[in-house]
C-alpha cells in the first residue's frame, strides 16, 4: 500500500484567464487530499471515496463504462467519483507500462468538492504519486504535474490549464502561463476563506467564459485585463504590499463577475470581507458557488463571514510549502 497527500489551492489571481494563456498565481494551502493505493490481483479498479457524498460509498468495476457496478448511488455521482481517478490511473498505467494492473484506491480529503479549492487536482496528484509508487516507480514532481494536467485536461473536455495541478504537485506559490510553470517567492499571507457550502461545475463555467469571449470583443478584453492584473499582482507579491494585493484582488473579482462566474453568495461573502476591512477579496477557482479568498491579518473577516447568511464555513488557511507528500 502506498499513501500520498497533495494540497488544495486558492487563486490569488488569474483563474479562467489562465485557460487562454494569461498568467495566473495560485497558492497551495494546508488542506489536503490523501489517497491510498493498493495493487490488486486482478485488473479491476475499486474506489472508496470517503467524503464524496454525505455517506461515502465504494465503487468497484472492471474499468470499462459497460461494466459499471450496480450500487445504490446515482450515475452522476459515480461518474463524479470515477472520472478523475479513472483517468489518473490510466496515466499511471501509461507511464509505468503496466496496462493490466488493478488497484484499490481510498480517498480522504479535507478539501470541499467543486468549491474552487482544487479538490480535483489534489486527488489526481496524490493518486498518481501513490499508484506509481505502489508499482515501484518514483515520479519527479514535474512528471506528476504533467500527468495530472493530462488527467484534468481529459476529464474537463480539453479545457484545463496547468495551474491547479502544478500548484498541488509542487506546493507553495506558483506562476503559470501556458506551458510555463514556475515556483515563486511569496510572503506569509493572511489568507481567510469563506465557503458557501455549494459548488460550481468547472467544465460548464469554463465553457461559459469561452462562449462570451467568442461572442464579445469586450469579454476577450476582460480576459486580457485579468492578465494585466496578474502581472501587477506579481509585483505587489514580490514587494509584500498587502494593500496593493487586496486592491488588485478586488479588481480581479469584479472582472470575474463581469464574465459571469460569480454568484450571489460569493458576492455576499466578498462584500462581507470588504466591510470587515479585509485588504481585498475575490472568488477563487471556477466560481459559480464555493469559496472566496480574502486577505486579513486581523480576526475581523473570519468573524464577519461566520455571521454572514449564506456562508457555511469560514477559516484561515496557511500556505502549504510542500506539494505532494509521501506518507506510506
Ligand atoms: N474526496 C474526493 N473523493 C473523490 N473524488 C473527488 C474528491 N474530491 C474531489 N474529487 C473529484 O473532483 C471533482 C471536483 O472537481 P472540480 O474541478 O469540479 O472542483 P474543484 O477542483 O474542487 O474546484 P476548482 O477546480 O474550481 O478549484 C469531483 O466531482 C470528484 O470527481
Ligand atoms: C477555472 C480554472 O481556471 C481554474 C479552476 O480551479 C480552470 C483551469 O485553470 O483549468
Ligand atoms: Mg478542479
Amino acid at each position: 500500500m502506498a499513501v500520498s497527500s497533495a494540497p488544495g489551492k486558492v487563486y490569488l489571481f488569474g483563474e479562467h484567464a489562465v485557460v487562454y494563456g494569461e498568467p495566473a498565481v495560485p497558492c497551495a494551502i494546508e488542506r489536503r487530499a490523501r489517497v491510498g493505493v493498493e495493487q490488486r490481483a486482478d485488473s479491476k479498479l475499486r474506489v472508496h471515496a470517503e467524503d464524496l457524498s454525505l455517506d461515502g460509498f465504494t465503487v468497484e468495476y472492471g474499468g470499462s463504462t459497460d461494466d459499471r457496478p450496480d450500487v445504490d448511488v446515482s450515475e452522476s455521482l459515480i461518474s463524479a467519483a470515477m472520472g478523475y481517478v479513472d483517468e489518473a490511473i490510466a496515466q499511471v498505467r501509461d507511464v509505468t507500462d503496466e496496462d493490466e494492473v488493478g488497484f484499490d484506491v481510498t480517498i480522504e480529503s479535507d478539501i470541499p468538492l467543486g468549491a474552487g479549492l482544487g479538490s480535483s487536482a489534489a486527488v489526481v496528484v496524490a493518486a498518481i504519486d501513490a499508484a506509481a509508487r505502489e508499482l515501484g516507480v518514483s515520479l519527479e514532481a514535474d512528471e506528476i504535474a504533467e500527468r495530472a494536467y493530462r488527467t484534468e485536461h481529459e476529464v474537463q473536455d480539453g479545457q484545463a490549464s496547468r495551474a491547479d495541478t502544478f500548484c498541488s504537485a509542487t506546493g507553495g506559490a506558483v506562476r503559470v502561463e501556458g506551458d510555463d510553470c514556475r515556483s515563486i517567492e511569496a510572503p506569509d499571507l493572511p489568507i481567510v476563506i469563506g465557503f458557501d457550502g455549494g459548488a460550481g461545475d468547472t467544465g460548464q463555467l469554463v465553457a461559459g467564459v469561452r462562449d462570451l469571449r467568442e461572442e464579445y470583443g469586450f469579454a476577450a478584453d476582460t480576459v486580457e485585463a485579468i492578465g494585466d492584473i496578474v502581472r501587477r499582482g506579481e509585483e505587489a507579491l514580490a514587494d509584500g504590499d498587502l494593500e496593493e494585493l487586496g486592491r488588485l484582488m478586488n479588481f480581479n473579482h469584479g472582472l470575474l463577475s463581469a464574465l459571469g462566474v460569480s454568484s450571489r453568495s460569493l458576492d455576499t461573502m466578498v462584500w462581507a470581507a470588504r466591510d470587515a476591512d479585509a485588504y481585498g477579496a475575490k472568488l477563487t477557482g471556477a466560481g459559480g458557488g464555493g469559496c472566496i479568498v480574502a486577505l486579513d491579518p486581523t480576526p475581523e473577516t473570519e468573524t464577519a463571514l461566520s455571521f454572514t447568511p449564506g456562508c457555511e464555513d469560514a477559516f484561515r488557511a496557511e500556505l502549504a510549502e510542500a506539494g505532494v507528500k509521501r506518507l506510506e
